[in-house]
């Protein structure tokens, strides 16, 4: 059965501004696209194997995420937002957005979530080391892995068009394929 979508993979540092794109995407979007956030999927189904209270953070079960996921990437028009990325099987992504945030306006943010001290600067200090792009870089092929800043309700809105063209070529290119 041909996708009635194609599967975006949409990450980078909590923070950045993944749930809102997904959310404007969703809207936006020329084919029906279902924004999955995999760290609520994650809390709510329970497909996790422990809680660290220090951290505030759960240890996933992968393999039980990756067989839940799995037929709901299989049908398409999915986005998967989630600030790691090197989990999903290369097969599964036609776009992975990396958002960026500058570290300074991050913090901020991260600040108003009410992150503790600890988790503020973890992940600070990833933006600013960039690691989930380098995550992406290293689990994807280089040309399907798209940069995007995202610090302005301009970049926001720039973003998400560039993504609603990106789709219209997708679904071009599969002409009458695309249920
Ligand atoms: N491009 C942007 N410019 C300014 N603020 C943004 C942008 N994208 C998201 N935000 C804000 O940053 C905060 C985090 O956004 P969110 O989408 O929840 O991030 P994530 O899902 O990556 O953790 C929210 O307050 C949101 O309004």
């Amino acid at each position: 059965m041909s996708p009635k979508g194609p599967v975006i993979i949409l990450t980078g540092t909590p923070g950045t501004g993944k749930s809102t794109h997904a959310q404007l995407l969703v809207e936006e979007s020329p084919v029906p696209l279902t924004h999955i956030n995999v760290g609520e999927w994650v809390k709510e189904k329970g497909w996790f194997t422990e809680f660290d209270q220090e951290w505030q953070s759960y240890t996933v079960d992968e393999d039980k995420l990756l067989d839940e996921l799995e037929p709901l990437v299989a049908e398409g028009g999915v986005i998967l937002d989630w600030h790691t990325c090197e989990v999903f099987p290369e097969r599964w992504a036609d776009l992975v957005v990396v958002l960026r945030c500058d570290h300074s306006q991050l913090w901020e943010r991260l600040e108003k979530r009410n992150y503790a001290l600890k988790k503020i600067q973890e992940n600070n200090e990833a933006e600013i080391m960039q690691v989930v792009l380098e995550e992406a870089r290293s689990s994807y092929p280089t040309e399907i892995v798209v940069e995007l800043t995202s610090q302005s309700m301009e970049d926001l809105e720039a973003n998400v068009a560039r993504i609603v063209e990106w789709i219209v070529v997708w679904k071009t290119e599969r002409g009458s394929d695309v249920s």
